[in-house]
């Protein structure tokens, strides 16, 4: 495989009646798995007008002035919902926090769905911004549209991984059963041209905590993928419709490792602004996650204990807030209230 590119998979192929084309996408997806974990889709089941409505909804909520943003602060709610003022998040070690506001999407679950009752991973009500005024109701609809697409795409997505695993299609349907994902709207504002390239990043070197991400960006560039072989920076080359597809920390313990959850980072020197949107998909937050039968042998045993969606996945958000704390108490700057107000403990949820 190329390893200066990220490879573009036509995924038609999945939906046609053509088996040998399925199969040709199983296998791209499998090698892409293999090596990095990072691949792009074109002619998925998420429609371009899906797409460019919530790019336009995350452009029109960057936009408000920050007191409607501050409104709903996701220090509101223990439950991951809501925006994230810049600077909130180090996600690697020995940077600034980072130079990214986001707003933090997922199922609109009422309060007394079981989820939030039992408080589980990232469960319950969204929060809307009001200030969006008549735009509100385009806002809402965009976003949630371009989620429900999102998740629908995700299972089709792991029925190819089943096979490129040599599973059953269905393997991995009762962990989408009920599955919690969240959705991102990211904005990097641009970095100036002379930034410290070193500290100063959009979204810090990080691998994701879940299953699967999919993740939208416009068409301004800055994400970069690590490869490993050749101890470089992969540029992901914004592609008009396309979505890159990367596999999260989870789905590396559930392959033995077998399947990479890789290294990426952003950095904005495009000198205009960025927006993506990512969506991550956890999993049922009760599915037990146990290494996969066709990644282990006697010579290659589980390395993992079996651990539950809600216990993998919370542990890894704790952690990286926790950073972006630590980094403010330690370098004497005045904690800005969405830091302060948030214990460590209960970072993410
Ligand atoms: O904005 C991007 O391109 C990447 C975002 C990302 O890696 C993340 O939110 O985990
Ligand atoms: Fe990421």
């Amino acid at each position: 495989m190329s390893a200066s590119k990220i490879p573009i998979i036509d995924f038609s192929g999945f939906y046609s009646e053509d088996s040998a084309k399925k199969s040709e996408v199983v296998t791209q997806v499998r090698e892409s798995c293999l090596y990095n974990g990072f691949f792009q889709i074109i002619n998925h089941s998420v429609p371009l007008g899906h797409q460019q409505a919530a790019l336009k909804s995350a452009k029109k909520f960057f936009n408000l002035p920050q007191n409607d943003k501050d409104k709903v602060s996701k220090n509101n709610n223990t439950w991951n919902r809501g925006y994230e003022m810049l600077r909130s998040q180090i996600l690697e070690e020995g940077t600034q926090p980072e130079l990214k506001e986001g707003f933090y999407i997922g199922a609109d679950l009422p309060v007394d769905h079981p989820y939030f009752v039992e408080k589980k991973l990232n469960s319950g009500p969204n929060q809307w911004p009001q200030g969006l005024g008549d735009d509100l109701d385009y806002f809402r609809n965009s976003t949630m549209d371009y989620y429900n697409k999102s998740l629908e795409l995700a299972s089709d997505l792991l029925r190819v991984l089943a096979l490129s695993l040599d599973l059953e299609e269905n393997f991995f349907a009762r962990f989408m059963d009920g599955a919690v994902a969240t959705m991102r709207l990211l904005h990097y504002p641009s970095q100036p041209k002379d930034a410290d390239e070193k500290l100063t990043r959009g979204i810090g070197a990080h691998t994701d905590f879940g299953a699967i991400t999919m993740l939208l960006q416009d068409e301004v560039d800055g994400l970069q993928v690590w490869d490993q072989r050749n101890q470089s920076w992969i540029d992901v080359e914004p592609t008009t419709g396309a979505l890159v597809v990367n596999l999260g920390n989870l789905m590396a313990r559930w392959t033995n490792e077998k399947y990479k959850s890789n290294v990426h980072r952003v950095i904005n020197k495009s000198g205009k602004e960025r927006y993506s949107i990512p969506v991550f998909l956890s999993g049922n937050p009760d599915y037990v996650v146990e290494c996969i039968p066709t990644c282990q042998s006697a010579g290659d045993p589980s390395k993992y204990e079996p651990i539950t969606v809600q216990a993998a996945v919370s542990a890894a958000y704790a952690e990286s807030y926790g950073r972006a704390q630590l980094y403010k108490q330690q370098s004497g700057k005045p904690m800005d209230s969405e830091v302060q107000a948030k214990p460590l403990a209960s970072a993410a949820y």
